[in-house]
């Protein structure tokens, strides 16, 4: 491909190194070679980046690909170029796959897949009990050995306290954070979406806030008790948000992440707009779309640093498993492919601080994980070490059609919605690996 590329005249944002001008960014040997104005290449390629924001490639703590086990929602392969598209070039992995990543070998096969079929940097992280059942612990210490990045059973909270307690004494040893889905389920007869007066109105079970807050809470005290990091997942709530600013008040390692669907949209998005209730099946998410006050606090959170990352929790699915009645239909949305649309739409509504959100998708996730521990360019732009580069035209206005997606998940609450922001370049290990054709935006 392309050895040597200069990215013209961009607005680079490298919030890791607190770096904000218009510069231009040269590609070559594989890494980010220089960041300075008027930068010259003989042979280069030129990308003008006029109007463009050029930052890291970003890094997602939360994405489920479905191999192996689930192929029919997505592979390793088809995810990942999702990803890619997305402007997302490290992902990891949560392990609800099966078999899951529970043990060394199985970790082993997996890291085997990636190898031969990911598109961008793919960190598995490991089950914290065994098939993720939550009765004994999983192999942790080869999963640690085995290079996960995190221990999450995402989807199966974690119910017994004692369990929780032992798996957050061990990860603390091994130096791993746990990432944990904060939910009560004891607390709700399966629920369907948040529990509230939409709920109500739509005649469907809810899931209370107090279910999420709960757990936040539990876990957090055992987090203090044991030493160990705890990342919370998908935190939705207003209450999750105190809990956590008060934990890192304490000093706590407490970091946390939110959804682009969470920030973007409420639990009104599963009635529709519409006269009679939409019941959207795609809008059916664990957990779930909560309501405004929630969502404006999620914003306010992020903005003050409360929480950490933006993470999509991209979670596809097959057609088969949205078109049956709202109860029975599965939880997830896929978004790896709107999610930088959506969040650079609240940046232009004045919801959410440009600086904010590049960080939340770069420098933020990689501290969450210390990815830079993996590789010391991730999340960063620095000369001589960073590899991977997203060039995002944050002007862009675009339609999304899930029939286009090279993700298998067309499972997405917003086709058909207009979104102002969109990745136009995407550079891994130094190489333009996608391009996005000036046309279909
Ligand atoms: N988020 C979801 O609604 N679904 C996830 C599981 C999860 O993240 O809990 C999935 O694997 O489909
Ligand atoms: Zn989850
Ligand atoms: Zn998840």
């Amino acid at each position: 491909m392309n050895d040597i590329l200069l990215i013209r005249g961009g607005r680079v944002l490298d919030p890791a190194r607190g770096l904000d001008a218009v510069l231009d960014v040269l590609v070559a040997d594989g890494v980010v070679s220089a960041i300075g104005p008027a930068l010259e290449a003989a042979g280069a390629r030129v990308l003008d980046a006029g109007g463009c924001i050029v930052a890291p490639g970003f890094v997602d703590l939360h994405a489920h690909l479905r191999e192996p086990g689930f192929e029919q929602k997505g592979t390793i392969a088809t995810e990942t170029e999702a990803a890619l598209r997305g402007g997302f070039t490290t992902v990891c992995a949560m392990p609800n796959t099966r078999p899951a990543p529970d043990c060394g070998p199985v970790l082993e096969s997996i890291l085997d897949l990636v190898r031969r079929h990911a598109r961008v940097r793919v960190f598995p992280i490991g089950c914290v009990t065994r098939e993720r059942a939550g009765r004994e612990l999983a192999e942790l210490a080869e999963l640690a050995a085995g290079g996960v990045v995190a221990l999450s059973d995402d989807g199966s909270p974690v119910a017994d306290p004692r369990l929780m307690r032992n798996a957050l004494a061990l990860a603390g040893t091994l130096g791993l954070p746990l990432s944990e889905h904060c939910d009560t389920p004891e607390m709700h007869t399966n629920g369907a979406m948040n529990e509230g007066a939409v709920s109500e109105r739509l005649g469907l079970p809810g899931q209370p806030a107090a279910a999420e807050a709960t757990a936040v809470a539990r876990n957090i005290e055992l987090a203090a008790a044991t030493g160990a990091r705890l990342h919370i997942a998908h935190v939705t709530t207003a209450r999750a948000v105190e809990l956590v600013a008060e934990a890192k008040a304490r000093g706590l390692p407490v970091t946390c992440e939110v959804t682009p669907s969470h920030l973007f949209l409420t639990e009104a998005a599963v009635a529709g707009d519409g006269p009679e209730p939409a019941y959207d099946t795609n809008a059916k998410i664990n957990p779930p779309l909560r309501t405004e006050a929630d969502r404006r606090a999620l914003l306010r959170g992020l903005e003050a640093g409360v929480i950490d990352a933006i993470a999509t929790d991209h979670a596809p699915h097959a057609v088969e498993d949205k078109l049956v009645e709202f109860e029975d239909a599965a939880f997830g949305i896929s978004c790896f492919e709107s999610a930088a649309g959506t969040v650079f739409t609240l940046a232009v509504r004045g919801e959410l601080r440009i600086e904010r959100a590049i960080a939340a998708l770069t420098s933020g996730p990689a501290a969450c994980f210390e990815l830079t521990r993996r590789a010391p360019g991730i999340g960063r732009l620095e000369p001589g070490v960073s590899r991977d580069v997203v060039v995002i035209d944050p002007a862009a206005e675009w339609v999304v059609d899930p029939g286009a997606w090279a993700s298998k998940g067309k499972n997405t609450p917003l086709g058909g919605r207009r979104l102002t922001g969109a990745v136009r370049a995407v550079i891994i290990d130094g190489t333009l690996r996608w391009e996005r054709e000036v046309a279909s935006v």
